[in-house]
C-alpha cells in the first residue's frame, strides 16, 4: 500500500509510525508532506519516510491520502489538493470538526473516510471513531480499518454526527485525564509532598484504580461506594466533588469541545 500523510505532525506521525512498525506500509511509501522546513528536517533525520515540503503531483499516486493539518488549515490544503486524486484513491482525514460532505465538496472528491483518533495512538494504545461516506466499499472500509487498528482500537460509526462527540469525549480526552492528575498531584504539593513524591501517589494510584476497574465485577458506583467509608474521608470529599459541581462542570467541558468541534467546520 502506498500513502501520503499531509501535515506531519503529532497525530500524522502517530500515525505513520504505527502503520511502520506493523509494516502496513514501507518507507519508500510512505509520502510524508510536512510544510515546516525544520519539522521536515527532523522527519528526514530520522527516516521516517519520503519526506516533501509541497502538495503535488505526487499525491496522486498513493492509495491512501491522509489529512492530518488543523481544520483552520485545511481551506488552503484542499484547493491544492483538489484536482490531483484520482477518482479510486481514498482520502482520510483525521481533523476536529470537518464533515465528509464538506470535504467531499471542497475536495470534488467521494471516498472519503473521516476518523477521530486521540494521542495515545503514539503508543499504539489510540482509541479512533470513524465513519465512511456511503460511497466507500467495504474492502476500502476494512482497509482503513486495519490500518487505525495499528494505531490501538478503532471503532466504526454508522452516524458520522456523532464524531464531534467523539472528539469531545475520547479526542480531546486524554487532556481531561492529564488535567485531573495535575489538579490532584497540586493538591499533594499544597499539603507538604515534594512535587515527584505526589505524582508518585497520583500516577500510581490512577494506574492501580483503572485495573481495578477493567477486572472488577463491580458497576463504577460501587468501585466508588467501596473507598468511600460512611462518616469517612472519601465521603467528605465526594461531598465537596458535588457542592462544587465537579461532575456537572465536567460534562460542561466535554459539551464545549463537542461544539467547537462543530464551529471548526464553518
Ligand atoms: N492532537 C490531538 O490530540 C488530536 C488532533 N486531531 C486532529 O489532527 C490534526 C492535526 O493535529 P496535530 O497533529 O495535533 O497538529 P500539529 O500542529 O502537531 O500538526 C499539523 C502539521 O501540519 C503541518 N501543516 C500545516 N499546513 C500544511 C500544509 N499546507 N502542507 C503540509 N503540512 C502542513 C504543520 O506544519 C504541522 O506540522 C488536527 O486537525 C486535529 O484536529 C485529532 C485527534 C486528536
Ligand atoms: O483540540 C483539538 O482541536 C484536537 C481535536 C481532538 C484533540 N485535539
Amino acid at each position: 500500500m502506498k500513502i501520503a500523510i499531509i501535515g506531519c505532525g503529532n497525530m500524522g506521525m502517530a500515525f505513520a509510525n504505527s502503520f511502520i512498525q506493523y509494516n502496513l506500509v514501507q518507507k519508500e511509501d510512505l509520502l510524508l508532506i510536512e510544510k515546516n522546513q525544520e519539522r521536515g528536517t527532523v522527519l528526514q533525520e530520522q527516516k521516517a519516510g519520503v519526506v516533501v515540503d509541497t502538495i503535488s503531483a505526487k499525491i496522486s499516486g498513493v492509495d491512501l491520502v491522509i489529512l492530518s493539518v488543523k481544520p483552520q488549515d485545511y481551506p488552503s490544503v484542499a484547493s491544492e489538493v483538489a484536482g490531483l486524486l484520482l477518482p479510486n484513491q481514498i482520502v482520510l482525514s483525521i481533523m476536529a470538526g470537518i464533515p465528509i460532505a464538506k470535504l467531499q465538496a471542497s475536495l470534488q472528491h467521494d471516498l472519503i473516510v473521516r476518523a477521530m483518533p486521540n494521542t495515545p495512538a503514539l503508543l499504539g494504545m489510540g482509541m479512533t471513531a470513524f465513519a465512511a461516506a456511503s460511497t466507500v466499499g467495504l474492502a476500502d472500509v476494512r482497509k482503513v480499518e486495519n490500518l487505525i487498528n495499528s494505531t490501538g482500537r478503532a471503532v466504526f460509526l454508522e452516524d458520522e454526527a456523532l464524531i464531534d462527540a467523539v472528539t469531545g469525549l475520547s479526542g480531546s480526552g486524554p487532556a481531561y485525564f492529564f488535567y485531573l492528575i495535575k489538579s490532584m498531584i497540586d493538591a499533594g504539593v499544597s499539603m507538604g509532598f515534594d512535587p515527584a513524591m505526589s505524582a508518585l501517589l497520583v500516577k500510581q494510584t490512577m494506574l492501580g484504580s483503572y485495573h481495578l476497574m477493567q477486572t472488577s465485577d463491580k458497576s463504577l458506583d460501587e468501585l466508588i461506594q467501596a473507598v468511600a467509608s460512611k462518616g469517612g474521608t472519601t465521603e467528605a470529599a465526594l461531598k465537596t466533588f458535588a457542592d462544587f459541581q465537579v461532575g456537572e462542570g465536567l460534562q460542561k467541558g466535554i459539551f464545549a469541545a463537542r461544539d467547537r468541534a462543530s464551529e471548526l467546520a464553518k
